[in-house]
């Protein structure tokens, strides 16, 4: 999808929020951004190295009267793994729905600075909120598939962008790739409410990527899962990182330093304390806060 797609005026929601939150020029012409952004080398303000895919400048979340994000600077690279990990209610889940603009579905919630993915400011009034969200797809904490069959499931995104053209074929890619082929295929049209948990986590995740998006966003994917389920769920983020961005909320520290390359530590007050390549994060973070946190002083 072009950009041009992504900024269509078919929006079937209130950009309200957005507007509001829209103040900057777009960045294409933009030099501090244009400077912000070495695709090679490390960068100075937010500490990626590598493409950066999403990045967020100087982001402020409100709810009302309560701030869930202060001033948060962070870019994700392409094609990895980033986690947020930190104590309850220290805003992992909003910075995940800033990303697509999932907050603009939040009658209180208000979003200041911004937000670039692959160099657009998502929060322009230009941009349609629901394209945005075909090309950052997301997975919930609890599986959340249609009351369909498993194959409706899949093909329901394809379907309602009129990309029926070999749509078995295109929702038994979508199921492989999601780890599930294998265990549904002889049984498609049963209902996507009678499979386990995990499957059903994994057909959500079908179902995501089934419209091609370019980034995956999840949030505690994992966390409603028996071991054995949450295991094929990591295995299956680890692989999908080779050909999407992958950002993933968790409360599990041993799932981020499982899975992730990236890890971003947010602390109470909705700070963004640290942002490293998950090794240095777990094994000799900067901050002593850090070090408590993940060490179990607190949070
Ligand atoms: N819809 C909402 N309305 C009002 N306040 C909200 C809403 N969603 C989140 N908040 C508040 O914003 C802050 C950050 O919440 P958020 O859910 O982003 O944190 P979190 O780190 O993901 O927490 P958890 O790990 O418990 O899911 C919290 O103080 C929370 O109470």
């Amino acid at each position: 999808m072009t950009e041009n797609e992504m900024t269509s005026n078919e929006s079937t929601e209130s950009t309200s929020t957005a507007e509001a939150a829209a103040s900057s020029p777009d960045p294409s012409g933009d030099p501090l951004v244009e400077q912000s952004i070495d695709v090679e080398g490390t960068n100075e303000t937010t500490g990626t190295t590598g493409k950066p895919v999403i990045e967020s400048r100087d982001l402020n979340v409100f709810y009302g009267e309560t701030q869930a994000l202060q001033d948060v600077n962070l870019a994700i690279p392409e094609k990895q793994v980033t986690a947020m990990i930190g104590p309850s209610g220290c805003g992992k889940s909003t910075f995940l729905r800033c990303i697509n603009r999932m907050n603009d579905l939040i009658d209180a919630a208000r979003v200041e600075g911004d937000l670039y993915f692959e160099g657009k400011n998502v929060y322009d009034d230009d941009v349609d909120p629901v394209a945005l969200r075909r090309r950052i797809g997301m997975v919930f904490q609890h599986p959340n598939p249609f009351p369909k069959s498993i194959y409706d499931n899949v093909a329901y995104g394809l379907q309602i962008q009129n990309q029926t053209e070999n749509l078995d074929e295109k929702v038994e890619t979508a199921l492989k790739r999601a780890a599930l082929w294998d265990e549904v295929k002889d049984q498609l049209d049963k209902s996507a409410l009678d499979l386990s948990g995990g499957q059903q986590q994994r057909l959500c995740i079908a179902r995501a990527i089934a419209v091609d998006p370019d980034v995956i966003l999840m949030d505690e994917p994992a966390s409603a899962l028996d071991p054995i389920a949450t295991s094929k769920i990591e295995d299956l983020i680890e692989e999908l990182a080779e050909e999407y961005t992958v950002v993933i909320v968790t409360h599990n520290m041993q799932q981020a330093a499982r899975i992730s390359d990236k890890t971003a530590v947010f602390l109470t007050g909705g700070e963004l304390v640290e942002f490293d390549d998950t090794d240095k994060i777990f094994e000799n973070p900067d901050s002593q806060r850090v070090e408590d946190y993940i060490t179990g002083k607190f949070g």
